[in-house]
């Protein structure tokens, strides 16, 4: 079981698999710890993931080798594992048939799909989400579904031809051949295959004769000389040390201090503009009626009760939902009233809408948004503080079918909900985890109860000049303090966990701890 306790996993849909389930199809497994930035404060990618590329026979070891290396991280970022297997051409039923009489050859490099391996490897690489198909050894064919990946920074690639293309082999940092002897490799095959794969003694042998064996010799085993790394196919456990021991390296060196410079270079900018104001065109603040004042002087009462709070932020979430409404494009449409005359009014103009709440405070505007478009489809995404540095951690990513796959994402609006924007790191997670989904810049549109000025509002609306930024007040301060908690009235107690946050002055606190409690 590679699950710790303390491990999240990246959700691959709306049926949440689990670890278990990736390893049992041996497709994908994707271990995590949270995803460190990836971008600069310019808001684009500055660093790939980390590839490695295991190649060796069939049977080698090359999985338990990518396995042991997860196993031996620890606690590093999110590590997935893609297999080779998975990339299988599709086949026709006459080749299925002649599969299942061991006359089709699976070890030459033309059985796999190299462009699609190479693309989706460099999808991931390159951090962007990408879907891989999900292979059948016991139906000799590519299934219909598609498995959702997204979010590692480490990526372990293994298969026997993982080192034969030069496109792959250019997409790798580290490239490692499992060495493992030819009777050791047979033996393991038989067992595996009989046990796991439905085939018979006989068949396996019959296959390992006519194609496997003569492939290891013409193409597998000559990649070995690209190989940085050869590790033994068995007692290969100081192999395993060295290679965890040079990743971990890589990824300390990777490190960044993200949350601390988005506040100290938005004191920069915030002092360098003439008025010190950061509202721009698409900070876009609901006019300050004394209506919206009221409900403001509620929400910032600290002496408030909780029902209140509670029914007006569920007020102020609609008001809010329904100004970034406005930025949605409509067309005109014409109907007929009951009295029998035509009348021209609007309808929606767009493909697909969504909203992305980050978790959890993100909650509330969920409601609202839900209030306004009953049937609209809702991801969540969940970044936090790394305990130790403070620094972001993307955790968990759900997202709905209309982000997944990358043509759709690109006609789709999206509605990013968050209780604040503070020192903006959790906003700038979010906004590039949609761009790197392929969601067009000017069509997110970020809708929150409170932006601080002092915060990284500035720096954010530089990074995504597009974003638009809904929100009822703008306020001066950003102070680092200790976490409160609240009581049963929802008045703060001074006792927390122990964890450091950024709070909004005056603000309200913390909007989603006193909303839920
Ligand atoms: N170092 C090892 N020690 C013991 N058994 C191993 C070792 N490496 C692999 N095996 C076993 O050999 C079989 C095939 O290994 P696997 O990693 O699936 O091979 P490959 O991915 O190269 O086809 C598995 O049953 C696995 O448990
Ligand atoms: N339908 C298929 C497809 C592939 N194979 C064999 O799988 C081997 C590669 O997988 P490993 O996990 O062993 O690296 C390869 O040698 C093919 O012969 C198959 O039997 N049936």
């Amino acid at each position: 079981m590679l699950a710790e306790d303390h491990t999240h996993e990246f959700f691959d849909d709306e049926s949440q698999h689990s670890l278990e389930s990736h390893q049992s199809k041996k497709n994908t497994l994707l271990k995590s710890h949270g995803r460190p930035p990836w971008y600069g404060e310019d808001g684009l990618p500055i660093c790939d993931a980390f590839v490695i590329g295991i190649a060796g026979g069939s049977a080698s070891g090359k999985t338990h080798v990518a396995q042991q290396i997860v196993r031996s991280l620890g606690s590093v970022p999110t590590v997935v594992i893609l297999s080779q297997d998975s990339f299988y051409k599709r086949h026709t039923a006459e080749e299925i048939a002649l599969a299942h009489a061991n006359r089709i050859d699976f070890d030459h490099p033309d059985a796999i799909d190299m462009p699609m391996f190479a693309a989706c490897l460099a999808d991931l690489k390159a951090c962007r989400q990408t879907n891989i198909p999900v292979y059948s050894f016991a139906e000799h064919q590519r299934l219909n579904e598609t498995k959702y990946l997204y979010g590692a920074a480490i990526i372990i690639t293994e298969g026997i031809m993982a080192l034969h293309h030069p496109d792959l082999r250019s997409l790798y940092d580290l490239k490692v051949f499992v060495q493992c002897d030819s009777d050791l490799m047979l033996a393991r095959r038989i067992q595996r295959d009989v046990k796991e794969r439905g085939r018979s003694v006989e068949g396996v042998i019959e296959q390992y004769l006519r194609y496997v064996k003569p492939a290891f010799d013409n193409f597998v085993s000559p990649t070995a000389r690209h190989a940085d790394i050869v590790v033994p196919g068995s007692n290969n456990s100081v192999a395993i040390d060295l290679i965890s021991t040079h990743i971990r390296r890589q990824m300390t060196e990777r490190a960044r201090h993200f949350r601390k410079h988005m506040v100290s270079q938005s004191v920069e900018c915030c002092l360098s503009t003439s008025d010190g104001n950061p509202v721009s065109k698409n900070l876009i603040v609901l006019p300050q009626t004394p209506q919206l004042k009221g409900i403001y002087t509620i929400l910032r009462d600290g002496t408030s009760n909780r029902q209140d709070f509670i029914f007006f932020v569920d007020r102020l979430a609609t008001f809010l939902i329904e100004k970034a409404m406005e930025h949605l494009p409509h067309r005109p449409k014409t109907v007929t009233t009951p009295t029998g005359v035509d009348c021209i009014g609007k309808e929606l103009d767009v493909k697909n809408v969504c909203g992305v709440s980050i978790i959890r405070s993100g909650g509330p505007l969920t409601r609202g948004l839900q209030r306004v478009l009953s049937d609209v489809a809702i991801g969540s995404l969940l970044v936090q503080s790394d305990a130790n540095t403070g620094e972001p951690l993307l955790l968990h990513v759900m997202l709905p079918k209309c982000l997944r796959e990358r043509h759709l994402a690109v006609d789709t609006w999206v509605f990013l909900l968050d209780a604040q924007i503070g020192t903006a790191a959790s906003a700038f997670m979010a906004i590039r985890t949609l761009l790197d989904h392929g969601v067009q810049q000017d069509h997110i549109i970020f809708v929150t109860f409170l932006v601080a000025r002092a915060g990284g509002v500035t720096v954010l609306q530089r990074a995504f000049p597009k974003v638009k930024i809904v929100t009822g007040a703008v306020d001066e301060g950003l102070r680092e303090a200790w976490l409160e908690r609240y009581n049963e009235k929802g008045e703060g107690q001074s006792e927390g966990d122990g964890r450091k946050v950024w709070i909004v002055e005056p603000g309200m606190g913390q909007i989603g701890d006193r909303y839920y409690l």
